[in-house]
């Protein structure tokens, strides 16, 4: 049978039952909505058809528009006749959507222009196309706030967040919801009663009674244009989305469908859309790793770990495990810090609930999983061992020979180090193809990306069996190779740097952050996250960088300062900024003589700073980003490009309508990043800073050759 395709039958009382059918999600590929009009068109001539029923495959009623098709070089073309929503609603004879698992994006537009939509308990109904860069373009604009209102359903195309059944019962957008085994028979009832006049048939675009009146909804539109304009300032497509809202509320569902249409076109042109949708399938692709999970090996499920240390990674590392349905062995080295361990995951677990991200009774059976000890003694039994001690080389080489014995032959021994060499952690053991990385971001319950660190020796099954453990506890696992840094925190080691180095040439930090933050989109600045992270951290995880590539590192005096005048950040009430009791941050005055002393102490003094709009600022301090991520692809640490797109997207908080470090360089253009680069290169050759800007091999090759840095030197990445 097709893969793409929608069944036709008819039933003896006359329901022509219509299944969607596109394995795993029923997307909907223009195929399988080509066939949907086509089998529209067989019932509507079928003498033997009363009413039209439309169901998913395999319990999943569809995920909506083939995301794919967004990813071609030629996008799918709107204009295509798209009269089969107008035949569901408002053809010959009347249809029910039987909605179980999810209805999603233009999954959700095909059953609101159903005349009635039946549902199963828990089934996800949502509009989620912003996050694609683009926005609902089957009617969804028009439909879905005269089902629900006009409040609720920008509420829920603006935030993409999916509703379960229930409360679209309550919202009007479910007609009914009933247990999966009646799914069916109930949507047929429905439809036969719809067509014997026993029930109503209403047509969702023009329906008016759930729409609030045109004042109010002029303000409920105005209050989310100024939010949307606040909250995502570079984003057009929100802005589009509500306009075309706006004018179907003015002038009627069809004017608004035609607006819906000019918006949607306008948002695929736009590149947040082409860097959504690689994103979206960049991170579904960091599973597949060439070499591993196409050698024909069979993962082992992760049934019960051991974490060596309850501090802040330790404990959110085993927060993470438990939830996952893991068993946890908690080792500390004392009972004092047993017991803050544990108190830290029963914290994490209590802030879950007071969100309502959880039942208090879940989280008490996830604590029923955890186990604390103070000795090896229960080791033997664990499959996986992560260590989350401190960063002392000695110690970890010291646990590392200490849980080879405890541990079982079979046991992966894999440490959360963020700067130390695997391969150095291991080296007191005779294992070394069960060593490996397994480096969390803190709050490591929270934040998604789990960076997998592979050393040359590092054996196939055991990469394996360690994604298996990311897709587990719910992470988006990157196999990365063993360097200083690893991808992360490697790639951004120029970022501080380059920040620094603006200072020192007389630019105000806080310009540089607001550039930053505000221009480009990143959370915050650099200066700001150096008060986050602490200026300690930043000057212990610089020394790495500075001993690794002393060849193109830009050593800043002001992060000394700091450290010296003990200005760490947050933690200290001061650093590039002041903090209040809420730890509020402002502009220090006082901040002023160590810049001076910084600048008087970098040897930069009398050179120009090449920059002088918040667009060079971006480019000063991102472009030395980029270059060292396709030193990364070039050496082969990461496994495709695409990998260091999600990566710095999940870690660093790399704006995703951007499309991630690479696919944002490629978007720009690699010939005009190799040309500023090499521009500063030569505008700092007399202060020995040419190293810092230098293009690499990878990017001086592709800028000059064209192409595409995430190409990869592979290959051609499928990405
Ligand atoms: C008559 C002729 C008509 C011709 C018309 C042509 C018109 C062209 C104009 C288009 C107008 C479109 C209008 C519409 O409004 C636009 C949309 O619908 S955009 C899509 C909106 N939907 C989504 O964003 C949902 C995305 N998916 C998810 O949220 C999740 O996948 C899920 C469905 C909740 C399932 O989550 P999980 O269980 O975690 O599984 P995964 O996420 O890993 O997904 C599994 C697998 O499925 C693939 N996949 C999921 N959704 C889609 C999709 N919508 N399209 C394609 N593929 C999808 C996903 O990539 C995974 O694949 P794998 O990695 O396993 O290969």
């Amino acid at each position: 049978m097709p893969t793409r395709t929608v069944t036709y039958d008819v039933t003896p009382e006359g329901v022509a039952v219509l299944t969607l059918t596109h394995p795993p999600v029923n997307a909907l590929h223009p195929e399988v909505l080509q066939a949907l009009f086509r089998a529209l068109r067989q019932a509507h001539a079928d003498a033997n058809v009363k009413a039209i029923v439309l169901v998913g495959a395999k319990d999943r009623f569809s995920a909506g528009f083939d995301v794919s098709e967004f990813a071609k070089a030629q996008p799918p073309d709107t204009t295509i006749n798209q009269h089969f929503c107008e035949l569901l609603e408002s053809g010959p004879k009347p249809s029910v959507a039987a909605v179980s698992g999810m209805a999603l994006g233009g999954g959700l537009e095909v059953a609101m222009a159903c005349n009635a939509r039946i549902a199963t308990p828990g089934a996800q109904l949502g509009l989620p196309e912003l996050t694609l860069g683009i926005l609902p373009g089957f009617g969804g604009t028009q439909r879905l706030p005269r089902l629900v209102g006009l409040q609720k359903g920008v509420q829920m195309i603006l935030t993409s967040k999916p509703i379960k059944s229930q409360e679209g019962l309550k919202a009007g957008l479910v007609d009914a919801v009933v247990e999966p085994g009646k799914l069916l028979q109930t949507a047929k009832q429905w439809a036969l009663d719809i067509a014997a006049g026993l029930r109503h048939r209403p047509f969702s675009l023009f329906r008016t009674n759930r729409l609030e009146p045109l004042g109010e909804a002029s303000m409920i539109l105005d209050f989310a244009t100024a939010q949307a304009e606040k909250r995502a300032a570079h984003l057009v497509h929100p802005l589009l989305c509500l306009d075309a809202i706006r004018t179907g509320v003015q002038s009627g569902g069809l004017a608004g469908l035609k607006a819906e249409n000019a918006a949607f076109s306008k948002a695929q042109t736009l590149d947040q859309h082409k860097a959504l949708v690689h994103i979206f399938f960049a991170q579904r692709s960091t599973k597949r790793v060439k070499g591993i999970t196409d050698a024909g090996l069979k993962p082992r499920s992760m049934k019960k770990i051991a974490v060596l240390g309850g501090g802040l990674m330790g404990s959110g590392i085993a927060t993470a495990s438990i939830l996952a349905g893991i068993d946890v062995l908690l080792k500390e080295i004392n009972q004092k810090f047993l017991d803050a361990g544990v108190g830290r995951v029963k914290a994490n677990l209590a802030s879950r609930v007071k969100k309502g991200s959880m039942t208090q009774q879940a989280a008490d059976s996830a604590l029923q999983r955890l186990k604390g000890t103070l000795d090896y003694n229960d080791f033997k039994s664990v499959d996986l061992v992560i260590e989350a001690a401190v960063e002392n080389v000695k110690l970890k080489q010291q646990i590392f020979a200490d849980l080879e014995k405890a541990c079982s032959p079979h046991t992966i021994l894999s440490t959360n180090t963020s700067t130390i060499d695997i391969s150095v952690v291991g080296a007191k053991t005779s294992c070394p193809d069960r060593i490996i990385g397994a480096h969390f971001f803190s709050p490591a319950h929270i934040m998604p990306l789990l960076e997998i660190v592979r050393t040359d020796k590092t054996s196939k099954q055991v990469v394996l069996d360690t994604l298996e453990y990311g897709s587990k506890i719910k992470k988006t696992p990157v196999v990365v190779g063993n360097c200083t840094g690893f991808a992360v925190n490697r790639v951004f080691f120029p970022y501080t740097q380059a920040a620094c180095m603006l200072l020192d040439l007389g630019l105000d930090p806080y310009t540089i952050d607001k550039a930053i933050a505000l221009a480009f989109g990143m959370p915050m600045g650099p200066f700001r996250l150096s008060d986050l992270v602490g200026a300690d951290i930043g000057m212990h995880v610089g020394k790495n960088f500075i001993e690794s590539f002393p060849e193109r590192v830009y050593t800043p005096h002001i992060i000394l300062a700091l450290n010296e005048q003990k200005r760490l950040g947050e933690k200290t009430g001061s650093g590039f900024y002041k903090f209040d009791a809420k730890r509020k941050a402002s502009p220090d005055a006082e901040l002023k003589p160590l810049l001076e002393a910084s600048r008087k102490a970098s040897g930069l003094a009398g050179i120009k700073p090449p920059v002088s709009s918040p667009q060079d600022i971006i480019e000063f301090i991102f472009f030395p980003v980029v270059n060292e991520g396709c030193r990364v692809i070039a050496e082969g640490i990461v496994d495709k490009p695409a990998d260091l797109d999600v990566a710095t997207v999940l870690a660093m908080g790399f704006p995703a309508y951007r499309g991630g470090l690479i696919k944002w360089a490629d978007l720009i253009g690699p010939k005009h990043v190799a040309g500023r680069l090499n521009a500063w290169a030569k505008h700092f050759e007399g202060a020995k800073l040419a190293g810092f800007f230098k293009p690499c091999d990878y990017l001086a090759k592709v800028a000059q050759e064209g192409g595409s840095l995430g190409a990869g030197v592979g290959p051609k990445s499928s990405l």
